[in-house]
């Protein structure tokens, strides 16, 4: 099977500081990954590169076959990408803002229109449809983000923290959806901090430190390969990280007299 996306040796610098150091990656259809890594890990930067947001990249991304760098508006019509804070045009509407992006996207209008409704409802703001967004909730607005990073119906969905700000009922649906979407053939790649969920709702994990991969495997696999229980266990362990107890009392210690 070909992957649907290939990254070789990919490289990153900002200045003259290098924060992806050669990441070899293939992600193949139907897969969630979990894309999991210490602050500052590059994580972020590889998520950018992928929908696009940077090229200033050495080594190779291919996605369904084609280059990034020579074919990129294809390869963006192809991903959806919710980011974990967005700008939204706020002083629009939902069905205004989401109208605006199927637009981008050359979506059939009332294709459209249908599909924001329902996903609309189903997140439980039909009533705010067509209500500005100033007024709305960090968890409302990412409602929208994430009804516009699907909207197009794309094979390839990239989430940066996508529950931030969501309550725990639609914390359920997220990773029920992620989970009907990978079944009907989707690509995901979950970018994350929480660990309980990245284990839950992945099938595989990328741990990458430093600007390269550490570890890769099911929950199962790293589990077994570094005899530990909990994903932050492993976490903590392969990034060299003081346990989090430790920092708490550190913490604690800084208003000792
Ligand atoms: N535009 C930029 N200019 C300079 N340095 C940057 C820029 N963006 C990110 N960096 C640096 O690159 C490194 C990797 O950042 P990145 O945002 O990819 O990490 P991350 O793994 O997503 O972190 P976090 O978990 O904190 O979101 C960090 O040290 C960061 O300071």
């Amino acid at each position: 099977m070909e992957p649907v996306i290939s990254i070789k040796n990919l490289r990153k610098s900002y200045g003259s500081r290098q924060v992806l150091k050669g990441i070899d990656l293939d992600v193949y259809a139907g897969q969630v990954l979990g894309y999991i890594g210490p602050n500052g890990a590059g994580k972020s930067t590889t998520v950018k590169i992928l929908c696009g947001l940077l090229d200033d990249y050495e080594g190779e991304v291919q996605v369904k076959g084609l280059d990034l760098k020579s074919d990129a508006l294809a390869v963006k019509a192809m991903i959806g990408y919710v980011p974990e804070l967005a700008e939204l045009y706020d002083v629009l509407t939902p069905m205004e803002f989401l109208k605006l992006m199927g637009s981008l996207y050359n979506l059939d209008e009332i294709v459209c229109v249908n599909r924001i409704e329902r996903m609309m409802t189903a997140f439980g703001l039909q009533q705010q449809l067509n209500q500005r967004m100033d007024t709305f909730s960090k968890g409302m607005k990412q409602k929208v983000l994430i009804a516009s990073g699907l909207l197009h119906n794309p094979d390839i969905i990239i989430l940066d923290e996508p529950l931030s700000g969501l309550d725990a009922n639609s914390v359920i649906i997220i990773k029920d959806l992620i989970n009907k979407l990978a079944k009907e053939g989707k690509t995901i790649f979950y970018c994350s901090h929480m660990m309980d969920i990245v284990e839950k709702v992945s099938d595989r994990i990328i741990l990458i430190n430093e600007g390269v991969i550490v570890a890769d495997g099911s929950f199962e696999q790293l589990k077994q390969q570094e005899g530990n229980n909990s994903l932050e266990q492993i976490f903590a362990q392969l990034t060299g990280n003081t346990s989090g107890v430790q920092v708490a009392e550190d913490l604690l210690r800084a208003f000792d007299k």
